[in-house]
C-alpha cells in the first residue's frame, strides 16, 4: 500500500499518479488533500509519515508545488527519510542507499510524464541491504 499526500500545489500531480497506480493495479491511500483550495502542506506530510511509520503503508508520496516544503516537515518525524526527487537517477539511488520510505515531489517544477518515471523508479528499487547504507542509516537514527 502506497501512502499519498499533498497540498493544492501538488494536487493535480497527485490525481495524475493516482490514474497512473490505478493502471498499473498498485495500492494506495490517498491522505488529501481532495481539492485545490489553499491549504498547508505539513497537515498531509503529518498524515503520510504517521501512514508509514505505522507499517499501514509500506512507503510514501508527498508532494507540494516545489516538494521542499512538504519534504522538510516530513523529515522532522524520526524515522522518516523523505527524498526530494527530479530525477531518476536519485529516485533509484535514493531507495538503494537511504532506504528512503517517502518520495517527495514538486507538482509545479516536474512534468507529469517525467514524475510518473521517477514514481515508478522509485516504488520498483529495492534497498541495497549493504552494509555501508544500513550503518549510514543507523547514525541517521541516532
Ligand atoms: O512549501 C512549498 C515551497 O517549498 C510548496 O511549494 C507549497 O506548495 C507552496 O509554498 C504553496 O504556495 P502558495 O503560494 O500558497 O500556493
Amino acid at each position: 500500500m502506497i501512502a499519498l499526500g499533498c497540498d493544492h500545489g501538488g494536487y493535480e500531480l497527485k490525481q495524475e499518479i493516482i490514474k497512473h497506480l490505478e493502471g498499473k493495479g498498485v495500492a494506495y491511500k490517498d491522505y488529501g488533500t481532495y481539492t485545490e483550495e489553499s491549504c498547508d502542506y505539513p497537515v498531509y506530510a503529518k498524515k503520510v509519515a504517521e501512514a508509514v511509520l505505522s507499517k499501514e503503508c509500506e512507503l510514501g508520496i508527498l508532494i507540494c508545488g516545489t516538494g521542499i516544503g512538504i519534504s522538510i516537515t516530513a523529515n522532522k518525524i524520526k524515522g522518516i527519510r523523505a527524498a526530494l526527487c527530479h530525477d531518476c537517477f536519485s529516485a533509484e539511488a535514493t531507495r538503494q542507499h537511504n532506504d528512503a520510505n517517502i518520495l517527495a515531489l514538486g507538482g509545479r517544477v516536474v512534468g507529469v510524464g517525467h514524475a510518473l518515471k521517477i514514481v515508478d523508479t522509485f516504488l520498483d528499487t529495492p534497498f541495497s541491504q549493504d552494509e555501508r547504507h544500513i550503518r549510514r542509516i543507523s547514525q541517521i537514527e541516532d
